[in-house]
């Protein structure tokens, strides 16, 4: 390696690091990471969605990459937020001193972190974290929380650490990133104060990654460097997976564990329990700590990397198209699209980054598999499953359907094929639904198999179609074909299936006309109520599904539906 080189491809994993900054709005975590990489401080607020920095080190011939995630303080994107828990190495954590409840948020998120950490098995329970108090140029008579009480609880927690900042007057700063660096034993020189920070622009910055100096030639420097990747981009789920798995066979290498089994042979069984699952799904669930591999160790992660390096397994496909600003969703799990934990957690992330992405402003979900829109819940996550991976499984259709019902953007569902339960949810969530005429099916059939539909898929059908066509539909487990759905209202148009795809395109372009806030404020106060409904309740509703579906007869009904659909195939 060019001992001039400082180039984001050149950091081994070892040296890589992501540091996470949370807490809740309005306390200072953007100024904070802008003093730090800018020594900049602007006094407008502007709320962060999530903002992700790049700063590459060159320490004694080493070069060293930090990642900075300044994440949002409302928190409507459950599984971006989740996500930031698990690929966090590092975290800071801010509270403001004149806000009581901000320091009780940052109490709960040490616990939120905690147990992300301690539920994916492979990763050590205690990241490293200081908690900043920012603010602490503001009167006294302003503050309502006091140094000695944040002091005494940090005292007692472990890997932590805590300093009162002021990002407006850069007190502390440098001293909070110093402390933080320590304490998770990085290069001390990583701190602002201890390193030259070098501005760079995009030509020399290219030069850099070329393995070209930037230094007058013959010059030798090897005093430590710091430059802020111009060109950051957050990286997608997938990379975040990669690097995570690398880092924990980092940890666990250190923690020297004997005997690891090789993943082929300990995921296997696996494969015929979790049918149609891709490695990487495997590994995805392997790494969420809901797959235990055989003996209950935790897998070799070299094999790990061989298959990430496969095809993307992709059960989610995003296709924006800038010009218009409308974004095409399909699911892509053939046989029937059915929605499992890896799936639905896919989506949840897809939505979540089309909500943030600005110019999107609209969002078609539709299919990628022909004749199916989705057969709904993967039946087989509910049979002879784990009260553990249950819980980890609704949670995920939770987060799913909050953010599609919930969402800023025009939803249309274009349904080329069958959409049964959970698929018929997802197509009632959107705005606009297109069917294609002909032998497809959609409805909520849950009762056929001896399952109940959660009360906020009632609610769903309830404000799509009435009272009464619900409360038959739900009882029969009625499904409609297209036409009938269109008489009572589940559907909004049928057209032949080769025209689904074109009648949506020609449907927004009325929707897109209307100015969107106007739009977002009318659609948020009529889905609101049902929203909160599930929001208030989401972990009881997790659990009351785990308990229900577990329930002997219940196992023993999806059992005999599971068979008539194979007998049915025969
Ligand atoms: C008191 C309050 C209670 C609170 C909560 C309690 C309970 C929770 C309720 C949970 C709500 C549940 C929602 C759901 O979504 S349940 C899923 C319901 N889905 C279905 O019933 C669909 C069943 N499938 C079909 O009807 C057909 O497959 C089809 C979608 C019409 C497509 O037909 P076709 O193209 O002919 O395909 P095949 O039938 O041959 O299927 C191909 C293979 O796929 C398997 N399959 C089908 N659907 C599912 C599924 N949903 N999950 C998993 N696997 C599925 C099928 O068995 C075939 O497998 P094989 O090739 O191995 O035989």
């Amino acid at each position: 390696m060019s001992s001039h080189l400082v180039d984001e491809c050149a950091a081994p994993p070892k040296n890589c690091f992501r540091l996470v900054v949370l807490g809740t709005a309005r306390v200072g975590k953007t100024a904070i990471v802008s003093r730090f990489l800018f020594n900049q401080y602007d006094d407008q607020y502007t709320p962060t969605i999530e903002d992700f920095h790049r700063k590459m080190y060159r320490i004694r011939g080493e070069v060293y990459r930090l990642d900075i995630l300044d994440t949002s303080g409302v928190h409507p994107f459950p599984a971006m937020r989740r996500l930031s828990f698990l690929t966090g190495d590092l975290f800071i954590l801010v509270y403001s001193v004149d806000n009581y409840e901000s320091y009780m948020e940052v109490m709960r998120l040490r616990e939120q972190i905690l147990e992300s950490k301690a539920s994916c098995k492979t990763r050590t329970a205690a990241p490293p974290m200081i908690i900043a108090g920012n603010k602490a140029d503001r009167p006294e008579s302003e503050r309502e929380v006091l140094y000695d009480e944040v002091a005494k609880w940090v005292s007692t927690v472990k890997k932590c650490a805590f300093l009162e900042t002021s990002a407006k007057k850069n007190g502390n700063i440098n001293e909070l990133f110093q402390t933080l660096f320590e304490l998770a034993k990085l290069p001390p020189e990583m701190s602002p104060s201890l390193h030259r920070r070098v501005s760079i622009g995009d030509q020399a910055w290219e030069a850099a990654k070329k393995g070209i100096s930037f230094y007058p030639r013959g010059k030798q420097d090897d005093n430590p460097l710091g430059v802020v990747s111009p060109h950051a981009r957050r990286p997608s789920l997938r990379s975040d997976l990669i690097e995570a798995e690398a880092k924990a066979e980092q940890e666990q290498r250190r923690a020297e564990k004997p005997s690891i089994p090789k993943i082929s042979s300990a995921l296997s069984p696996y494969r015929s329990q979790y049918r149609s699952c891709t490695w990487m799904s495997l590994l995805r669930q392997a790494f969420q700590g809901l797959v235990r591999p055989a003996g209950g160790q935790v897998c070799r992660l070299q094999v790990q990397h061989r298959c990430y390096n496969a095809p993307a397994a992709g059960h989610v496909q995003v296709d924006m198209n800038s010009d218009t600003g409308v974004a095409t969703v399909r699911l892509n799990r053939p046989p029937v699209n059915s929605l499992n934990l890896d799936v639905l957690t896919e989506l949840s992330i897809a939505l979540e980054k089309l909500e943030t992405d600005r110019s999107c402003r609209a969002m078609v979900l539709a299919s990628a598999v022909p004749g199916i829109f989705s057969a709904g819940l993967d039946i087989m996550e509910m049979y002879k499953s784990t009260p553990e991976r249950c819980v980890a499984f609704w949670r995920a259709l939770q987060d799913a359907w909050l953010n599609l019902y919930g969402s800023r953007l025009i939803t249309m569902a274009a349904i080329e094929g069958h959409s049964p339960a959970g698929g018929c949810l997802l197509a009632m969530s959107c705005d606009y639904r297109v069917m294609a005429d002909g032998k497809f099916q959609i409805g909520l059939n849950e009762t056929r198999l001896g399952i109940v539909a959660p009360f906020w898929f009632t609610d769903v059908m309830l404000c799509t179609i009435g009272h009464r066509e619900t409360e038959k539909a739900l009882q029969l487990g009625a499904m409609y074909s297209a036409q009938q759905a269109l008489s009572i209202g589940l559907v909004d148009k049928v057209v032949p299936a080769d025209q689904v795809m074109s009648t949506v395109q020609t449907e927004l372009k009325s929707w897109l006309q209307i100015p969107d806030a106007a739009r977002v404020i009318t659609k948020t106060s009529m889905r609101k109520q049902v929203l909160d409904r599930l929001s208030s309740q989401k972990e009881k509703d997790a659990q009351f599904f785990a308990d229900f579906i577990l329930r002997e007869s219940v196992q023993k009904s999806l059992g005999a539906y599971i068979a008539s659909l194979q007998k049915r195939k025969s």
